[in-house]
């Protein structure tokens, strides 16, 4: 993952905590990176190392962490100087979910080593869509969870979540419903 991520995490957990839990987490996860660069590439076993560490350290689980992050990533990329580049991935939630692995295609152009996963919206209805996601990563569908809930905070929007299939032999990818209401 690019540094971008684990930064992210670092941002999240020092403006939520602080930068003495942070220390703690980054200890614990045994990861002795003093600055993440963002436009390095890291191991994804860091993210996932730090992930675990920061649900240990907070007493949560790690879906909860990896929500958390989804939603703190939405506003954190958009501050972080991506916000034109999602400004121009649509104007509503789902003209966004729709668009997002344009979004992937675009930041891949410039970033080669990006593993982007890739979504899918079918069913698409008034206030509803099915959303598949597809990943080389494991475990990280808590993390749509939030990043979904965070684009209906940037959309203004209502949003609802539920996840409906996960990746195993019998469905081939993780697929969640998806309810939207623009305020
Ligand atoms: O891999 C998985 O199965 C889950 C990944 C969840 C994180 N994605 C979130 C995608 C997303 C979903 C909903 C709403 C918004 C989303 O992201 C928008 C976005 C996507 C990518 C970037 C991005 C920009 C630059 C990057 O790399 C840099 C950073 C700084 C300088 C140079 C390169 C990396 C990602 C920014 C915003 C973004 C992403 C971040 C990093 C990678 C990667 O390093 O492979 C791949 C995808």
């Amino acid at each position: 993952m690019y540094g971008l991520v684990n930064k992210a995490i670092q941002d999240m957990v020092c403006s939520g905590y602080s930068e003495q839990i942070w220390k703690q987490i980054k200890h614990k996860a045994e990861v002795n990176v003093d600055v993440f660069l963002s436009m390095e590439s890291y191991p994804d076993d860091i993210t996932h190392r730090l992930v675990k560490a920061a649900s240990v350290i907070l007493s949560l689980s790690s879906a909860e962490i990896m929500q958390a992050f989804g939603e703190f990533w939405v506003q954190y990329t958009a501050q972080e100087g991506y916000g034109e580049m999602m400004d121009m991935s649509g104007d509503t939630l789902p003209e966004f979910l729709e668009n997002l692995d344009n979004l992937h295609a675009r930041v891949g152009v410039s970033f080669p080593k990006l593993q982007p996963p890739s979504f899918e919206c079918t069913d698409m209805e008034e206030n509803s869509l099915n959303l598949h996601y597809r990943s080389s990563r494991e475990g990280l569908s808590p993390m749509i969870l939030g990043l979904v809930k965070g684009l209906g905070a940037r959309f203004d929007t209502k949003v609802e979540i539920t996840q409906t299939q996960t990746r195993d032999e019998d469905a081939e990818c993780d697929e969640f419903l998806v309810i939207y209401k623009p305020n």
